[in-house]
């Protein structure tokens, strides 16, 4: 099985806190996340800070695009975003726009599941128009009314599209063998690295997990 990716989603609105914690993660982590509370509060600036600093790792902007698809996503591949999201509850139009700024700069385009009704035929039309990553995602509220990714992770990837998956919604250590054995390419994880007493040590933990399953 190909390594899968880690993908840290730096979620703290505070510029100097993200840049710190993508200091202390970066020997374990794959892909940074700037999460969309925190590129919401921090814009392009810091996807340059980011990409300047770490010039060799995946740059993922979670700007959870919901219209003017290439519009909005153009800036932060311009940039310097390796990928952003646009949601699947969007619809077709604006999906493309994003698919089409990631062209121009050759980067890629994460679609983002959460809260799509009819997520296979979601995934399958965003495949048709050129996305490259799907993303299985229970947000942050839906974890907190005790919903969880793995019914929808083995639903996609049953569905052998193709394309990188990527699961996001709580993955902690416990899960981590579970969703690399689901098929997940690309493992989100958030509060399990940066509420842990050393998130360092956290996102050691993960990385020799996910290399375990994969192996
Ligand atoms: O995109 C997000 C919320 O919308 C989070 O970044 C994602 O859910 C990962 O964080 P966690 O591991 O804490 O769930």
């Amino acid at each position: 099985m190909a390594r899968p990716l880690i993908q840290m989603a730096l979620d703290s609105l505070d510029f100097d806190q993200t840049v710190a914690l993508a200091d202390q993660v970066a020997p374990y982590v794959d892909i940074f996340e700037i999460g969309t509370p925190c590129i919401k509060y921090n814009g392009v600036n810091l996807v340059k800070e980011l990409r300047n600093r770490y010039p060799d790792k995946l740059l993922l902007v979670d700007l959870k695009t919901m219209d003017a698809g290439e519009y909005e996503a153009g800036a932060f591949y311009a940039a310097g975003a390796d990928i952003c999201t646009v949601l699947g509850v969007s619809g077709l139009a604006t999906i493309a726009g994003v698919i089409k700024a990631a062209k121009k700069h050759a980067a890629e385009t994460q679609i983002d599941l959460i809260n799509v009704a009819d997520k296979a035929e979601c995934a399958r039309e965003s495949v048709k128009l050129g996305a490259q990553i799907m993303g299985i995602h229970t947000g942050l509220d839906a974890q907190a009314a005790g919903q969880t990714p793995f019914a929808d992770l083995n639903e996609i990837a049953g569905l052998g599209l193709g394309v990188r998956i990527s699961v996001a919604g709580g993955i902690k250590q416990a899960t981590v063998q579970q969703v690399v054995e689901a098929g997940a390419n690309i493992i989100v994880v958030g509060a399990a690295i940066y509420g842990a007493p050393s998130p360092a040590e956290s996102a050691r933990e993960i990385r020799e997990l996910v290399d375990a399953a994969a192996a």
